[in-house]
């Protein structure tokens, strides 16, 4: 390139800065989630999104979230997470968030990997609360990170026993589960003195650098992937940022929980938002893509079509949340608490068999 052709990147972002689209102060981390998932969508061909759906969505979103009373307590409401607002919390939150990935099975439901807890079937994201939850009653100290780290101790067959199934089929990654334990033990003991408490310490109060510290420090939160010929890889830090959301959720924006920065968190890129904001007509699939998603064929980890299924699903959230605080300029609320009710809803249209397209299937560590 010669001297006077500035770097496209570089243009890009002084033109961002011009238009004043997202005013940066200059000492504030940012994480740069959401500039990637613009560029990403600016450069997808198989998923769009319906601005008439989005706008029509924002409505029904902010209504339905009003009538529900979402809000950060609400976090806490749910019968198997954490109710005291204490270290040990926080350590339950760390271990859960290091470990929330890839739950979907293939199986019928009655055969599907599911966790026997509190004389009830858990499957999905529940079936990991459950299963540290009963760790916890059986005293086995699952969420202690020097337990993580004692190769007597803390082994796979451990492992495999507090995510036995009561199905056949065990839970999915199991051994990938037990190397980011593993990591993180070693992890928080050279960096942290083995407390998650102090990770957070060290972010001194802002949610950006608390995701940017995880995506430093453990590559099991490393979740940021190539895409196409950009030079920087697109950071989609999905299970960095619903750590620090469930943090933030859980000790209700104080104590632990206290991020001046929390609305510079994004929507969670899993495998389930995808889904919810293609039924409500905001996300828009290739015919290629369609009848993958379909047909449940497998889509690699860090592929051109995963990339712009996760990181169009965050710039959708956030044009959603645009429209929102649009129409009522005075919502208090955020991508993070936008994405909670839009995960429990696509919950609740699998439980009433209502889904009329499948999630898609991507197995991998990110989430
Ligand atoms: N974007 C987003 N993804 C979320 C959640 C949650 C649970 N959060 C609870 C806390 C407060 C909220 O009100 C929720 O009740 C789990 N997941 C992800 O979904 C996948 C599991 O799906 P399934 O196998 O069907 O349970 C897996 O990748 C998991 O990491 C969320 O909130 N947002």
């Amino acid at each position: 390139m010669s001297d006077d052709e500035a770097d496209p990147e570089l243009l890009a972002l002084l033109r961002q800065h011009l238009q004043g689209k997202r005013r940066t102060n200059d000492d504030e981390p940012e994480t740069g989630v959401l500039d990637g998932a613009e560029y990403v969508y600016d450069n997808s061909i198989d998923v769009a999104l319906d601005m008439r759906g989005c706008k029509n969505a924002a409505a029904t979103i902010y209504a339905q979230m009003q009538e529900k009373g979402y809000s950060p307590a609400k976090w806490s409401a749910h019968e198997l997470h954490p109710k005291t607002k204490d270290d040990a919390t926080v350590a339950f939150i760390f271990t859960m968030d290091l470990l929330n990935f890839s739950f979907w099975s293939e199986r019928s439901s009655a055969e599907r990997f599911a966790i026997s807890y509190r004389d009830q079937q858990w499957t999905g994201y529940w079936s990991l609360v459950a299963a540290l939850q009963r760790a916890l009653d059986e005293g086995i100290p699952i969420t202690d990170s020097h337990f993580w780290q004692d190769e007597e101790e803390c082994t796979l067959d451990v492992l495999k026993h507090v995510f036995r199934s009561c199905t056949d089929e065990e839970m999915p990654l199991l051994e990938e589960r037990f190397a980011c334990l593993r990591e993180a033990g070693t992890v928080l003991y050279q960096k942290y003195e083995c407390s998650p408490v102090n990770l957070i310490k060290a972010a001194k109060g802002s949610a950006a650098a608390l995701v940017n510290l995880l995506a430093r420090d453990f590559a099991c939160f490393r979740d940021e992937h190539r895409f196409e010929g950009r030079r920087k890889p697109i950071r989609l830090l999905k299970r960095a940022q619903i750590f620090v959301a469930d943090i933030w959720a859980c000790f209700e924006g104080e104590g632990c929980g206290a991020f001046r920065d929390i609305d510079k968190i994004t929507m969670f890129a899993d495998y389930r938002l995808p889904q919810v904001l293609n039924i409500m007509g905001c996300l828009a699939y290739s015919p290629p893509l369609d009848v993958a998603v379909r047909a449940k064929r497998n889509i690699a980890s860090g592929s051109n079509w995963e990339m712009q299924l996760r990181a169009c699903s965050i710039w959708c959230v956030e044009l959603i949340r645009r429209e929102i605080v649009k129409q009522h300029p005075d919502a208090k609320l955020n991508a993070v608490l936008i994405d909670f009710f839009l995960y429990d809803t696509i919950k609740e249209i699998e439980s009433a068999g209502q889904e009329t397209i499948p999630h898609h299937r991507t197995r991998s560590i990110w989430y």
